[in-house]
């Protein structure tokens, strides 16, 4: 594997299952793998469980680790190319990245979309001037339209908790008090669209994600219809994708958080949520308390889809 930024990229499912659960038995199986090899997560954002897990996965494979807050210490940096750089930023990411790939094995990069402009957001333009420029296999630990380390961790935390083979999994929109970025929703859409499961998107009118992502998803606007049956409820906020609404938020309706009352019609449904979450505007204390909830499982599960994907990207230097 020579870049990890989309599902296609880690190939057969069922393969990358099969290993994520085999590294789970034994995480530290291919700690030889790294030796010498030096891993770098740059973070144009912030970060817990991706700094942590990835940081965590680099070390069940023997790797050294570089972290790089961009934001924090290096040089502000110019993404424009052609801009006249006479103003606040006294590097252009053109050599920063050239640079920061001679100091390493392996790139990881969380970039955020900027919500300034939609198509340099869905060109995925700083993410692709790292696996242009850095020389180096680079994976995604969020960019603009996709996190994909988070969705396939929610593969395996679905495998690992289903009851039957196609389960109902509802991914419902809900109020956030910020406009946050699609990434998220569209990764975790593209990855239950390569599934057989059952899959439903549930949320408020103008808030229809990419069509690339959504596939042959379900949209249902009524919420309480979309949970009746389900086996996992997906929690996410996001802001509008659509025309002039791009960035923007349009509801903060708090009938749309997951309480009790939408739980209730579901088949004693599991919630998920990638963390981190605002408890009362997306989710209720008591559901996400519940023994339903297993979000703690679905973050600790970041730690395996990450050791397949560093050790996947190891194999492919030699
Ligand atoms: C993993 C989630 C990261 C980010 N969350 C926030 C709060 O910015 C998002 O919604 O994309
Ligand atoms: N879910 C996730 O990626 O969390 P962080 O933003 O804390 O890394």
């Amino acid at each position: 594997m020579k870049k990890f930024t989309c599902v296609q990229d880690i190939g057969d499912l069922k393969s990358a299952l099969a290993e994520a659960f085999e590294i789970k038995k034994d995480r530290f199986k291919y700690v030889e793998l790294g030796r010498n090899k030096t891993l770098m997560m740059i973070f144009f954002n912030s970060s817990l469980r991706t700094r942590l897990s990835t940081q965590k996965a680099a070390i069940n494979l023997g790797m050294n680790v570089i972290v790089l807050d961009i934001n924090q210490g290096a040089w502000k940096l110019e993404t424009e190319r052609g801009v006249i750089m006479d103003g606040d930023k006294p590097e252009h990411i053109l050599e920063a990245i050239p640079v920061m790939g001679c100091y390493c094995d392996l790139i990881g990069v969380r970039s955020f979309a900027r919500f300034e402009n939609r198509d340099f957001d869905y060109q995925e333009t700083i993410i692709n001037q790292f696996i242009q420029y850095s020389g180096r296999p680079v994976f995604s630990m969020e960019a603009a339209t996709r996190h994909p380390l988070q969705s396939f961790a929610d593969l395996i935390t679905i495998e690992e908790y289903k009851k039957i083979a196609r389960p109902k999994v509802v991914m419902t929109w809900a109020p956030h008090p910020r406009p946050l970025p699609q990434a998220v929703p569209n990764s975790f859409a593209e990855w239950m669209n390569a599934t057989d499961y059952e899959f439903v998107i549930t949320h408020p009118e103008g808030y229809e994600l990419d069509p690339q992502f959504v596939g042959n998803a379900k949209v249902e606007y009524d919420q309480m219809k979309a949970f009746e049956g389900a086996d996992f409820i997906y929690a996410k906020n996001w802001a509008a994708y659509s025309g002039d609404n791009y960035g923007q938020i349009l509801s903060k309706d708090r009938d749309w958080t997951v309480s009790d009352r939408q739980m209730a019609v579901t088949n004693n449904a599991y919630f998920m949520h990638c963390l981190p979450v605002r408890r009362n505007m997306i989710v209720t204390d008591d559901v996400i308390e519940s023994p339903q909830s297993i979000v703690i499982p679905e973050a600790a599960n970041r730690e395996i889809s990450a050791t397949v994907v560093l050790r996947r990207l190891l194999e492919g230097l030699k």
